[in-house]
């Protein structure tokens, strides 16, 4: 029986007694993802005197300047899972190829991918920020996995969660049974459940986008966004309020802490990109989470977790939150389709037009 004083450990245990064939290495793998998690909510917190404001010299696989505490997460990350047999390999957004196990390790049966560091830019202005993973089956059990064999589609995600490192720490998991929010309680050093079953609703005064890359947008979210700002007078009959913190994981944590709708769509600065945010680290997890919440998370064209990833640092269009404003967004691609076949940017074999959807 979960209460409000259940831990991490106690939720997880529960959650096994549904599966008795199961051996713990989901639970161990995600104590130790928790463990990592602790550890890079000690060092954001300590902000300036932690050493890790500020930029690295390096750059990461996706061109994007690393900061330092980037680096530090994901060094913390692959530290507190690389050693325990419950993972047979990772993907990291810090790293270019898989990461490689050490030999001595033993290999176990998960994958393991992850955003170690959520929302970097906001490290320096003392905004939160977050980490993201996602859980999937290795094809091999007990072997170094083929790089392809982390191209699954998001459906086949056992456990998807983030950590937010905000005002207070949290834990925000799905096993596939719901989603549930644990706070740090910073004196015990335990993930303590505070939130059960979240629910988002289905309807929203609230979006969020980054308003600034507006002329790049394609027709459907253009007037999505413009029947948002018209308000009360507009075909909407209601005014609405606009969000953006520039952290994946702080939106998602506010919609499903009270609602609303994420847009970061597909655009036309760089066509090969569709989208900014990456599939298997940011995409697929947080999908899976909105999904269990009841919500929708959708590239505007399918469904986000029926993606067939293609490569490890693909990047998606993401629309996600109440699940009747992202039916709408939908259908306005939808129509914009049927109004624009033949224009070259937008028809059926245009420039958007790309497997990903
Ligand atoms: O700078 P922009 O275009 O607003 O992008 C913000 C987006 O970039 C991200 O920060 C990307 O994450 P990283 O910090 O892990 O690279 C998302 O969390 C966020 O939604
Ligand atoms: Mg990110
Ligand atoms: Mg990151």
């Amino acid at each position: 029986m979960l209460t409000d004083h259940t831990t991490l450990v106690q939720f997880l245990i529960e959650e096994r007694r549904r599966h008795p064939d199961a051996s713990g290495d989901l639970n161990g793998l995600i104590l130790d993802v928790a463990l990592a998690c602790k550890a890079i909510a000690k060092r954001v917190a300590a902000g300036a005197l932690g050493g890790v404001l500020g930029s690295s010299e390096n750059t990461n696989v996706q061109g994007e300047v690393q900061q330092k505490l980037d680096v530090v997460a994901n060094d913390y990350f692959l530290r507190a899972t690389e050693w325990g047999g419950h993972v047979a390999g990772m993907v990291s957004e810090e790293l270019e190829e898989p990461y490689p196990l050490p030999v001595e390790y033993p290999r176990g049966k998960y994958l393991l991918m992850f955003d170690p560091l959520d929302g970097s830019s906001n490290i320096d202005v003392n905004v939160s920020v977050g980490s993201i993973f996602s859980i999937v089956m290795a094809a091999s059990p007990g072997a170094d996995p083929e790089p392809q064999d982390f191209l699954q589609p998001g459906s086949r995600q056992v456990c998807a969660g983030y950590a937010i490192y905000g005002p207070s720490t949290m834990l925000v998991l799905s096993v596939g049974t719901g989603v549930h929010a644990f706070t740090l309680d910073p004196n015990l050093g335990e993930f303590i459940l505070t939130r059960q079953s979240i629910q988002i609703p289905e309807t929203t005064k609230e979006f969020a986008i980054n308003a600034s890359n507006q002329r790049f947008w394609e027709p459907a979210v253009q007037r999505y966004v413009q029947e948002c700002l018209a308000g009360r007078s507009g075909p909407r009959q209601k005014d609405f309020n606009m969000r953006w913190v520039a952290s994946l994981v702080a939106e998602t944590h506010r919609i499903l802490t009270r609602g609303g709708v994420f847009l970061y769509p597909r655009d036309s600065r760089e066509p090969v990109k569709p989208g900014r945010l990456r599939l298997l680290y940011e995409a697929n997890p947080v999908a899976f989470l909105i999904e269990q919440a009841g919500g929708a998370a959708s590239t505007g064209r399918k469904r986000v977790l029926d993606v067939v990833p293609s490569e490890l640092h693909q990047r998606v269009s993401l629309i996600f939150g109440a699940r009747e404003e992202v039916s709408r967004i939908e259908e306005y691609h939808e129509e914009s389709y049927e109004l624009t076949p033949t224009l070259p940017l937008y028809g059926t074999r245009g420039l958007f037009r790309t497997a990903a959807g």
